[in-house]
């Protein structure tokens, strides 16, 4: 597979912390997702990618040069976590002043359809709200007819509808050969989207693969059993689980033994009354993967006990 980027050892540091620790890793075409707690280093990552910051150490290649040349920028595009568009300029506006910049850009036409950016083409950027900011930020992202997009965290705070219309949009900058590398928190958005998942965590690659190579490796099942009120939560003290949650009367056992976890629900007579067993999804992997790293992450933990403290 063609390589469009590369980081290679590449660190980054803020003061004494380390955003990213001597990572390597290619992008090819297609859709690439990276994934990981907030405060991983992320935003970072495309930060380097796109020329905004320069490493530590190591080296950062894109489209075969310095993302920091202008060559290089001219080829790509960047949807910023936080996007400062010209508050007095319309959004019409800002896309032609942003296409002059541009040796083969989209007519502006092109990036209000694929958008639907026509309902407030002509009004100021500082009067949008915020998803519309969003969608015209993407929109100044795609506008330079880029071969290469960074995206980061593109359809945070934006409706189901605007959501879709984005996800249409990326789709079709991926299916027309280009390469789209994006951060996201929003699971559905990775699987939706992403060929490619890469999970960061610690500043590291902790996992790079397809979905499925991800979800698999975990190697994390989820036994779901519905419990009548009542149920001693003592009874569930032998069986094997790395987290369980309780919601209602359904229990949620995550483990990587489903068998063992059926068998020991079986002999220790838990009177479940439906179960269903099924291999985790995205969301639960990653937590398995990240666990204990970033600031906002629940640790995967022996769960037994906890069982017994949060029914009881
Ligand atoms: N400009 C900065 N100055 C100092 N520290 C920074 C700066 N930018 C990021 N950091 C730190 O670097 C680490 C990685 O931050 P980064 O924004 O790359 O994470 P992230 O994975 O994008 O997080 P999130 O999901 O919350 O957006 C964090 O510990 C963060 O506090």
């Amino acid at each position: 597979m063609e390589v469009i980027a590369r980081l290679e050892h590449v660190t980054k540091t803020y003061g004494k912390v380390v955003a990213l620790d001597a990572v390597s890793l290619t992008v090819s075409r297609g859709v690439t997702a990276v994934l990981g707690p907030n405060g991983a280093g992320k935003s970072t990552m495309i930060e380097l990618l796109s020329g905004l910051r320069r490493p530590t150490g190591g080296r950062v290649e894109v489209l075969g040069g310095d993302p920091g040349d202008l060559a290089v920028k001219a080829r790509i595009g960047i949807t910023p976590q936080r996007t400062a568009l010209p508050w007095r300029l319309t959004v019409a506006e800002t896309l032609d002043l942003l296409a002059a910049h541009y040796p083969k850009p989209l007519t502006r036409d092109e990036v209000v359809q694929r958008l639907d950016l026509g309902e407030f083409l002509h009004k100021r950027n500082g009067t949008l709200s915020g998803g519309q900011r969003r969608r015209v930020a993407l929109g100044a992202a795609l506008i330079g007819n880029p071969e290469l997009l960074f995206l980061d965290e593109p359809t945070s705070g934006l409706d189901a509808d605007s959501r879709d219309r984005l996800w249409a949009a990326i789709a079709e900058v991926s299916a027309g050969g280009r390469g789209v590398l994006l951060t996201t928190h929003d699971m559905a958005e990775a699987e939706h989207l992403a060929g490619r998942i890469v999970v960061i965590a610690g500043g590291k690659v902790a996992r790079d693969g397809s979905l499925d190579d991800v979800i698999v490796e975990v190697g994390l099942h989820l036994v779901d059993i519905e419990v009548p009120d009542g149920t001693s939560p003592l009874t569930f003290t032998t069986i094997p689980a790395e987290r369980v949650e309780q919601l209602g009367n359904r229990t949620r056992i995550y483990t990587a033994d489903p068998d063992a976890t059926v068998r020991a629900l079986v002999l220790d007579r838990v009177p479940f009354r439906g179960i269903r067993v099924e291999r985790v999804g995205l969301e639960e992997a990653i937590r398995a993967i990240t666990a204990g790293d970033g600031d906002s992450v629940i640790p995967v933990s022996p769960a037994v006990p906890q069982l017994a403290e949060r029914v009881s």
